[in-house]
């Protein structure tokens, strides 16, 4: 089997990917210090438990394992707190993907899946964002996600790495089969804060800004089934296998293509769970694009990914689940 090095594979997204790597007949191995991880979301993968700025560690890592290829979740992600605290996230995210990137060449591993964000393009308008638009991030963390693919893209052209860069949008949902789901604590993200105040452990939804220049004043996003992001790495592992004469670095958007406002997705939360889901309007949060939506051509083209999750209910009522079996076995 092919053994793939998984950083921050104890996360939400890189849990799911886990699953979609051992449905395919890969070997997972997961570095992970679990500051925003669980343990027990890896499954039988092996976990290592530690930093990915311990240059020391990722050597005794690629020494030990026959890597084949590295995907690369492990990052500090709220942007709304990387204005508070940017050097923090320069230091996670920059410096633990040098140090993930010198490791690499070091151990002669070549192929990389990097996890970059609709965050690098900015307010780059309403129209669905393509990947070769200008990037201008409004927020630390979406600059440190462009400084780590401008420095991939540098390494390729110097010592012939071959990557893909996946730009999600906004994941949501669970694992459809229940098997695993999103568990940051604190949570800070919207969809699960919504089905937080519809079970009762919340009193009200906080809305971030109603003054924006969109249908409802709220900011709009595009919501992408976290089951479908891990599909899309398997798929970006497979591309990068096949070679072939192509770029050495390549960015694909993982979205939808729909945009949802912060009150549709309250209304949805409602529908969706028959709670009341009362709300508290509140100032913009800093940092904030107002609209983010994917144009996912490329990915459906290149990678041969298209959402097999696409409607927002549906994310919706997987993570409503999850949350519910979390509550009755707590
Ligand atoms: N959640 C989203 O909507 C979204 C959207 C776009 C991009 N992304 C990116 O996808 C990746 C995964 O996001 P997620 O939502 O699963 O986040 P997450 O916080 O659930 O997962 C990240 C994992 O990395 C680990 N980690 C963080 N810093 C580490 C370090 N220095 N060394 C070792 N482990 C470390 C954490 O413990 C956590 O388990 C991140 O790079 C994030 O920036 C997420
Ligand atoms: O209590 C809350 C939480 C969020 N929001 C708003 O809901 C929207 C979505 O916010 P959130 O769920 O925090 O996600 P984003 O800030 O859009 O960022 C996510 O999506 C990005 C890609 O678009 C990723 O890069 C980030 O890692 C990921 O955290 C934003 O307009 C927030 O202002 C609220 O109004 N109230």
């Amino acid at each position: 089997m092919t053994t793939i090095l998984v950083t921050g594979g104890a996360g939400f997204i890189g849990s799911h990917t886990l699953l979609a790597l051992k449905a395919a007949g890969y070997a997972p191995v997961v570095i992970d210090d679990l500051s925003n991880g669980h343990a027990d979301a890896v499954g039988d993968a092996r976990l290592i438990k530690g930093d990915i700025r311990d240059r020391a560690l990722l050597d005794r890592v690629f020494g030990d394992h026959d890597i084949a290829a590295v995907i690369h979740f492990a990052a500090s992600i709220e942007a709304g707190i990387s204005v508070r605290e940017p050097l923090a996230f320069y230091d996670n995210n920059v410096s633990g993907s040098l140090a993930l990137l010198s490791a690499m060449k070091d151990h002669g591993v070549g192929r990389l899946v990097f996890s970059s964000t609709a965050a690098v393009y900015g307010q780059a308008g309403n129209a669905p964002l393509r990947e070769d638009l200008p990037k201008a991030p409004v927020n630390p963390y979406g600059q440190t996600k462009w400084a780590v693919e401008c420095m991939i893209r540098d390494a390729a052209t110097a010592h012939g790495l071959k990557a893909i860069a996946l730009r999600y949008f906004n994941a949501a949902g669970a694992d459809p089969e229940g098997r695993a789901g999103e568990r940051h604590e604190p949570e800070t993200h919207l969809i699960p804060l919504v089905l937080e105040v519809a079970s009762g452990k919340r009193d009200a939804i906080r809305v971030f800004g109603t003054d924006y220049a969109t249908p409802d004043g709220t900011c709009v996003r595009d919501y992408v089934h976290v089951a479908d992001l891990a599909t899309a790495h398997v798929r970006a592992l497979q591309r990068l296998e096949a070679g072939g004469e192509r770029p050495a670095v390549e960015a694909f958007n993982l979205g939808s293509g729909s945009g949802f406002s912060v009150r549709q997705v309250i209304e949805a939360a409602r529908r969706v769970t028959g709670h009341p889901v009362p709300v508290i309007e509140e100032a913009r949060r800093a940092g904030d694009p107002p609209v983010l939506v994917a144009d996912p051509a490329l990915a459906h083209t290149l990678l041969g990914w298209t959402p097999d999750w696409p409607a927002l209910d549906d994310m919706i009522a997987h993570a409503w689940r999850f949350l519910q079996a979390q509550a009755k076995a707590a």
